[in-house]
């Protein structure tokens, strides 16, 4: 069997099944495609076959298009179908318009161009696991095989809408409440249920309607364009910069008005344009980018089997402790909390709680698992239960004689194979260890806030830390749904090195003259949720990086503000005023603090930065985070630059549709963005400077991404 292709057996009940093999998820390579339309055009064929069903190999229907194709498509270096050839002549006039019934049995993932192919069968049966959605909308484009018109046929435009709009998926029990499938069986019955469907349809004893001309769903031409209307509203508001959502409403606009042929030759053409977008390839990095931080050389690649991790401890209940005991019990673990006092563990525990009943409030929980979750949490005032646990987990203040007496102690408790982690955010791992014997154990887990919704996590290796420990914990992290970055152990780690010049930089051009509002507006408007300032007041004002004197810009406006207790959100005042529902509001006093900063810094207003341009703002900020992310490639913090790229966008809120900090820097170009930094070094001081890898880059016109060999850098 070729593990790209797909096989057709016909049985003695005269059903053919055709099945889609590309493992692990049998994802839509031409290869694939092209097979499947041999196999396909054989059973409706051949004599000896009344029906058809198709399924995918080993319990995954189809992930859809196979997304490394993409690349080779946009280069025209693959010979391509002519458009619209799979969507209108292989699914619609052979599949769908075909005199032998067609039924779909979905177990596993169909997604993308699988569930179109699915769509495109008279009937589909699925699993109750099985999950079905479109989700192109993370890739920069809109479904190319007939998604966007059947789709809106078979569940009605708003839940369509909604299922395109924010790529959600569903699974198979809300799949046949909405009608996407026609029944619900278990894997082990799917293919006999799919079969004998097909076999009545084939029959007449259940309806044979092709889904493109169902309207039994579909609003009416008045009632849809209202729909509409209101959902173009929503996408512009929610992303102004990109097109692509538009583009999902528009091709289904066309279906409803014009007919569901046009609608699919409007879809094939506009799929043929955003698969070429600049938005479709950064999201597209992004999409490998974030598989590929669990692939870390000399790690990933030994044949390390990651032990199982059956209990965890976490020392500490505060915000990070508690929410990280959260993001474990969702996740099934038995969890242990440790607290210093009565007092504290029961703050600690209630905060778990409240954590797990607001998930239960938003509908993302279920009563039962509330309470599965609850019942494998216990709180603790000394280490004795911590003997049988396979992890700890230390999240108390940063306070270094604190965490080494409590590594001390772990070392004492915990087994020989614990695992030893530490969440701290600005504290040398190798300090917190010193006084143990278990450096080989001892690792960052280093989440953030709040740890049980943030998606990233930082582990944190040290010289000592074996690979092993590092595999187990990316297990550990994979299960709780977090999206792990590998690094090395330094200040700062990879996010907040990102984020110190960021928030430095904001601060510089404060004080030389530039609007505070006015930048927060140029970063809502380059895409971040909110800009340096709204985000300062909201997570607290960050710790300046005070080991790297050179590239610090000490602000003269923190302590003043501080000072003040202008300490953000929390005080209802920072560099915005809040009101009770935490809404801010640009504060006018704010131009006495700035006054008063420049005073006691002397530095003097700069006609040139009083009046920037957005596209200043945006580069004169950022420009220092692509310095510092040089760095951090240059000492090997991270093995590749794609890490960093992930590190921005899932912890700093970098726009996932500019491809992350490097790849963005990329599109620029090195030469641009080192003479930039030249220019401002010289007049604004050397928090500027461009470091050596940066330098050396464009001097020799390669892209950052472009790694080269840490133990040779000048850094
Ligand atoms: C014309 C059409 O309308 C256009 C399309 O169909 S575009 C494609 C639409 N489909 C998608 O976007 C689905 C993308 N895939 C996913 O979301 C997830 O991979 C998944 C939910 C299917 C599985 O998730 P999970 O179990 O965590 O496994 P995950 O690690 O992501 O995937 C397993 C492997 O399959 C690969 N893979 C998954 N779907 C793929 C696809 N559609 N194309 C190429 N590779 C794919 C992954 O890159 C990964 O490879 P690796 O092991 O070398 O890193």
């Amino acid at each position: 069997m070729n593990s790209k292709s797909s096989t057709i057996e016909v049985g003695a009940d005269g059903v053919a099944v055709i099945t889609i093999i590309n493992p692990p998820v049998n994802s839509l390579s031409l290869d694939v495609l092209y097979s499947l339309e041999k196999k396909l055009e054989e059973g409706l064929r051949r004599d000896d076959v009344k029906a058809i069903v198709v399924i995918g190999y080993q319990g995954n229907f189809s992930s859809g298009f196979h997304i490394s194709s993409f690349d080779d498509l946009q280069q025209g270096k693959v010979a391509q179908p002519k458009p619209g050839y799979v969507s209108v002549d292989i699914l619609t006039d052979t599949v769908e318009a075909a005199r032998k019934p067609l039924v779909a049995a979905i177990d596993g993932y169909a997604l993308g161009g699988g569930l179109e192919i699915a769509m495109c069968c008279h009937a589909r049966i699925s699993t109750p696991n099985a999950q079905l959605g479109l989700p192109e909308l993370h890739l920069g484009i809109i479904p190319g095989f007939g998604g966007t018109q059947r789709l809106p046929r078979l569940v009605g435009l708003a839940k369509s809408l909604e299922m395109l709009l924010t790529a959600k998926l569903v699974k198979g029990e809300e799949a046949l409440d909405l009608g996407l499938v026609d029944a619900i069986v278990s894997s082990h019955q799917l293919l006999d249920t799919a079969r004998k469907w097909a076999l009545d349809i084939w029959e007449r004893k259940r309806p044979w309607i092709p889904t493109l001309h169902r309207n039994d769903k579909i609003e009416s031409i008045g009632e849809a364009k209202e729909m509409l209307k209101f959902a173009r509203a929503q996408a512009i508001k929610q992303a102004p910069n990109i097109y692509h959502p538009l583009a999902y409403i528009d091709v289904i606009e066309e279906g409803v008005v014009s007919g569901p042929r046009a609608g699919l030759i409007k879809e094939y053409e506009t799929f043929e344009v955003l698969l070429r977008s600049d938005t479709c390839k950064a999201l597209v990095h992004i999409f490998f980018a974030q598989r590929g931080t669990t692939k870390v050389p000399g790690v990933t690649d030994m044949g390390l089997v990651p032990r199982q991790v059956k209990k965890v401890a976490i020392v500490g209940g505060g915000l990070m402790g508690s929410g990280i005991a959260t993001a474990l019990l969702l996740s099934n673990y038995p969890v242990i909390l440790k607290e210093v006092n009565d007092k504290f563990l029961e703050a600690g525990i209630d905060r778990v709680k409240a954590n797990l009943q607001r998930r239960v409030n938003k509908g993302k929980l279920s009563e039962d698992k509330f309470e599965k979750a609850l019942s494998l949490f216990k709180g603790t005032l000394d280490y004795e239960s911590f003997r049988d646990v396979d992890m700890v987990i230390e999240a108390v203040t940063e306070d270094v004689p604190l965490k080494q007496q409590i590594f001390i102690d772990l070392e004492k408790f915990c087994s020989q194979h614990c695992i030893l982690a530490s969440n701290t955010s600005t504290i040398d791992l190798n300090l917190i260890g010193e006084k143990t014997k278990s450096q080989d154990r001892i690792i960052g887990a280093h989440f953030f806030s709040p740890a049980h919704v943030m998606p990233l996590m930082e582990i944190v290796r040290t010289q000592q830390t074996s690979p092993q420990v590092i595999v187990d914990l990316l297990d550990v992290g994979k299960k709780i749904k977090k999206t792990p970055v590998v690094v090395r152990n330094c200040t700062g780690f990879a996010v907040n090195r990102m984020f110190f010049p960021y928030t430095q930089a904001a601060l510089l051009l404060v004080e030389h003259g530039t609007d505070i509002y006015c930048i927060d507006r140029a970063f809502t408007k380059f895409g971040m949720p909110m800009g340096p300032f709204r985000l300062c007041d909201l997570i607290g004002i960050s710790v300046a990086m005070e080991s790297m004197p050179d590239r610090t810009y000490k602000s003269m406006l923190i302590p003043l503000l501080q000072g003040n207790k202008r300490l953000g959100e929390t005080t209802q005042r920072g560099f915005y005023i809040y009101d009770k529902r935490r809404k801010a509001k640009p504060d006018p006093e704010i131009k006495k603090y700035i006054e008063k900063a420049r005073e006691n810094s002397g530095v003097n207003i700069d006609p040139k930065l009083e009046k920037l341009s957005d596209k200043d703002i945006v580069e004169m900020i950022l420009f220092p985070v692509v310095n510092e992310a040089c760095r951090l490639l240059a000492k090997g913090i991270v093995v590749k630059a794609s890490d960093l790229d992930i590190a921005s966008v899932m912890g700093t809120g970098f726009p996932p549709y500019r491809g992350g900090i490097i790849y963005w820097a990329d599109t620029l170009g090195s030469k641009y963005i080192c003479s930039r930094l030249d220019d401002w070094a010289r007049m604004y001081g050397n928090f500027f400077n461009p470091c050596a890898y940066l330098a050396d880059k464009a001097a020799s016109g390669v892209p950052l991404s472009v790694t080269m060999d840490p133990t040779k850098s000048r850094l």
